[in-house]
């Protein structure tokens, strides 16, 4: 699997705001969508292009355009909610497919509970995004549902990363692309991420 972990100054700032403890429902959510729009500049880095031939103010001309392939944005519910804007302000054209996974808390395991996919989705390239990534149950799911459903180009976007998920990921999904903004030190003893951000879904809703 190629893990990027994304340096860029811009990221690594915003998101040591984010980590503050007395970090405001509102800057939590501008942040999350700030930094998910900086990784979606940097997932796409690789998209293919091609030369097309078009009426220029001045006569024919060329340019340069994303070549064919369209993208679904898959937010994982909740919390993945916060990084779908900031996704769509660079692709704004994407469809959207909404997959609702949330983690028991006791036992740690996936539950789904919603499924909204585009109808086309074998011809889209799918861009999954969750703020964290802690055991990997959720984004794995996420990522079983998609295939079987026929998708085949996959990248993932989460703002935090801890290296027990992005193994469970490496093991069921290898060939997958992910872009963090932090690979984090460990999952505590209730599998949330250290130092990591805290529960990210209650702080984009302000649950709690
Ligand atoms: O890697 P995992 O161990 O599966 O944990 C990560 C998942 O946990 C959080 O969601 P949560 O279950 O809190 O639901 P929410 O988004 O509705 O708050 C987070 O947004 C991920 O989806
Ligand atoms: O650290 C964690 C782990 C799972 N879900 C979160 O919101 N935060
Ligand atoms: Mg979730």
């Amino acid at each position: 699997m190629k893990v990027t972990e994304v340096k860029h100054p811009l990221i690594q700032h915003k998101l040591g705001l984010m980590r503050a403890a007395d970090v405001s429902t509102k800057r939590f959510r501008e942040l999350a969508k700030e930094v998910a729009a900086l990784l979606t500049y940097e997932a796409t880095s690789g998209f293919e292009m091609e030369t097309v031939e078009i009426d220029g103010w001045n006569g024919p001309i060329s340019i340069n355009q994303i070549k064919g392939k369209k993208v679904t944005v898959v937010p994982i519910l909740r919390a993945g909610l916060g990084m779908m804007d900031g996704v769509l302000e660079h692709i704004p054209a994407a469809k959207v497919s909404v997959v609702g996974i949330y983690r028991d808390e006791e036992t740690l395991e996936p539950v789904p509970y919603f499924e909204k996919l585009v109808s086309n989705i074998e011809e889209r390239i799918a861009l999954v995004v969750d703020p964290m990534l802690a055991t990997g149950g959720s984004m794995n799911a996420t990522l079983d549902l998609l295939k079987k459903r026929g998708c085949k180009q996959i990248k993932v976007l989460v703002l935090v990363a801890a290296p027990e998920g992005l193994k469970a990921v490496e093991e069921a999904h290898p060939e997958i692309e992910l872009y963090t903004a932090s690979v984090d030190d460990c999952l505590n003893e209730k599998g949330y991420i250290l130092p990591g951000l805290g529960d990210a879904g209650d702080k984009i809703f302000g649950t709690k």
